[in-house]
């Protein structure tokens, strides 16, 4: 899709309204200069053959010959109009058309795998959204005003034809050999400008560094002063060069194509009118043609620079949709058969190598041979690393406490996050009750899940809240995670979140229980709990759970609580070592495959 496409697409009307008033405009402005040129020749014919003058008096003043005074004033206000009318129309269009490939974005990001999302990484996503938007409709605000600019120039051309032919043709060459190289440095400042782009989506991720970790950082000197100078400086000094060269390459390409109307001008006067007849009339007519030219000309070169910025940063949101295709799953309201156990069926998951999917076109944009592979991927820290869990036969039943144990980076968090149906196996199946989940009602089966991860996010009011009832159990649920002398509810909005860490958590915690959801995941929510909220947690909030026939998946280190489970599961390398239920029996063995029948396969 080009830049004119995402206008033509919003609003085909009034884009054709502005297309119209700005050849109305362009195309009177190309008049004007014919025009004064005929009033002169007029008005010097009068003096020398003494006719009589067309003069008028208007508000005390005197105009002379008034016919061509009017077409003047007709002109004049045509472009004043057309011109504003023409821009006026485009910019609203192009403010509607940023607002819908936001909200475009907005959707695309939110149905996005959580995959993509990790290898795309969030400072690139908000590049995307930001730097990227404003380049495209930077281009796209510029599209009216090149073509008034064209349009004129296409008119003026037309009457160097009406003056000379021979000389147009020969002109029309020049042109074409001059824009032509002109094109030349324009295409260099563009590889350029990408160079710039792609570092500065690295220096997103060192802000993100230098903003998140400013306390690290100020507790060690050598460290900050290396980040400064590696992470930032490097960084900087490469947007800096590859910016500076794109500059340079595109005003030399500007003030080059600002003297190509004075380069036609010399070769006119000084060699073609050597080889054709032309008259003094003709050729003072043609070098003001050419003068006049030059306005139109350089408010074009002004402008152009926005239109290769703006298809750089087009093709980076292209990009987004096009090598990141939204989740093949839609909420269809199924109604959710009544689950007895949930099973996972050998069920295999690998992060694979971030370097075969991450945004590899990002080095393609620019010579690759300038980039180290760790510049590719500066979205996953993981990348180079394909990590599996699997194959996984578990089986989880309802109104049951899972504590998922096992050594760091053992797996746990990804088989949560697999559980949580947020991340989809590659090989096996996980079946609720009757139903195995397949693309068709993974995104119904993700609304009885509630899941706090390591790294979850705390909205600063309850989304979605319809009910004051749930305002008022949010409130009893304050009194019950000992938050209610921190903040309280107002309006579905939490009076503040800013808490300690174990009270965030507390409260993020409070929101998946309004959520009143069937499965509940806990990555390690204990950990940074004080003794007595710990306690609190393993006996009072997941007996309440399991009283309400939760099944509760807990993913834990605290081997003081672990009598707390029905069951103990524990991963090592990405496998599950060992199932103990709370009479010591295994149960490896007990977990029967499921049948898939050939309905649920397909
Ligand atoms: N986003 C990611 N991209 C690629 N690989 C990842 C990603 N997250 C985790 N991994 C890989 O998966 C392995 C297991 O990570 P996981 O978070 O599941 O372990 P864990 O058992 O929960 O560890 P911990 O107890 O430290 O939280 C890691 O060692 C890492 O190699």
């Amino acid at each position: 899709m080009s830049l004119f496409d995402i206008l033509v697409k919003q609003s085909p009307n009034k884009v054709f309204a502005s297309l119209l008033l700005g050849i109305i405009a362009g195309l009177s402005f190309a008049f004007l200069m014919p025009l004064i040129l005929i009033s002169l020749e007029e008005a010097s014919t009068r003096l020398f053959q003494s006719t009589s003058d067309s003069s008028a008096t208007f508000l005390s003043l005197e105009v002379s010959n008034i016919r061509f005074a009017v077409a003047y004033l007709c002109l004049f206000l045509t472009i004043m109009i057309s011109k504003a009318g023409s821009q006026i129309i485009m910019s609203n269009v192009s403010i509607d058309a940023t607002r819908a490939l936001r909200l475009r974005m907005y959707r695309h990001i939110a149905k996005l795998r959580i995959r993509d999302i990790e290898s795309i990484g969030h400072s690139n996503l908000i590049v995307r959204l930001t730097t990227d938007i404003g380049n495209i409709i930077g281009g796209v605000r510029v599209l009216p005003v090149i073509l008034i600019n064209i349009v004129t120039i296409i008119g003026l051309l037309g009457f160097l034809v009406y003056l000379n032919v021979e000389v147009f043709l020969l002109l029309i060459l020049t042109i074409f050999l001059a824009i032509v190289s002109y094109h030349i440095p324009m295409i260099l400042s563009v590889r350029f400008f990408r160079h710039a782009r792609h570092y500065t989506e690295i220096l997103q991720e060192s802000i993100r560094g230098l903003i998140l970790g400013s306390k690290e950082l100020k507790l060690n000197d050598s460290k900050r002063e290396y980040f400064y100078q590696e992470k930032l400086r490097s960084t900087e000094d490469e947007i800096r060069s590859g910016a500076r060269k794109g500059w340079y390459t595109m005003y030399l390409a500007i003030s080059y194509g600002d003297l190509l109307s004075f380069m036609v001008i010399g070769l006119v006067v000084f060699v073609i009118q050597n080889y054709y007849a032309i008259d003094t009339a003709e050729l003072i007519g043609i070098i003001m043609a050419l003068l006049y030219m030059r306005g139109p000309i350089a408010e074009l070169l002004n402008v152009l620079p926005a239109l290769p910025l703006a298809r750089i940063s087009l093709k980076k949101v292209h990009d987004l949709f096009n090598d990141y295709p939204a989740e093949n799953t839609q909420i269809e309201n199924q109604k959710i058969a009544p689950w007895d156990k949930i099973i996972l069926n050998d069920v295999v998951f690998t992060y694979k190598n971030q370097l075969e999917n991450a945004d590899i076109s990002d080095a393609n944009d620019f010579e690759s041979s300038e980039l180290e592979p760790s510049d590719l991927s500066t979205a996953d820290n993981f990348a180079g690393t394909n990590f599996s869990i699997g194959p996984i036969q578990l089986e989880l039943n309802r109104g049951e406490t899972t504590f998922i144990v096992g050594g760091n980076g053992s797996g746990k968090s990804t088989l949560a996050k697999v559980l949580a149906l947020l991340y989809k196996p590659e090989e096996g199946h996980l079946v609720f009750g009757d139903s195995v989940i397949c693309d068709k009602n993974t995104a119904d089966y993700r609304q009885i899940i509630s899941a706090i991860y390591l790294d979850f996010y705390l909205f600063d009011e309850i989304l979605d809240a319809k009910t004051s009832e749930l305002t008022e159990t949010a409130e009893s649920y304050l009194k019950y995670f000992q938050l209610d002398d921190k903040l309280s509810v107002n309006d579905n909005e939490f009076s503040t979140i800013d808490l300690s860490g174990g009270q965030r958590k507390r409260l993020a915690l409070l929101v998946s229980f309004l959520e009143d959801r069937d499965l509940y995941i806990f990555d390690e929510w204990a950990a940074d709990q004080d003794p007595e909220f710990k306690e609190i947690f393993y006996t009072k909030i997941l007996g309440d759970l399991k009283q309400k026939q939760k099944t509760v998946v807990v993913i834990t280190h605290d081997d003081r609580y672990f009598k707390h489970a029905d069951k103990l599961v524990t991963m090592e390398n990405g496998k599950i070592r060992d199932i103990t239920t709370k009479d010591k029996k295994s149960v490896e063995a007990e977990v029967s495959e499921v049948q898939l029948t050939e309905e649920q396969l397909a």
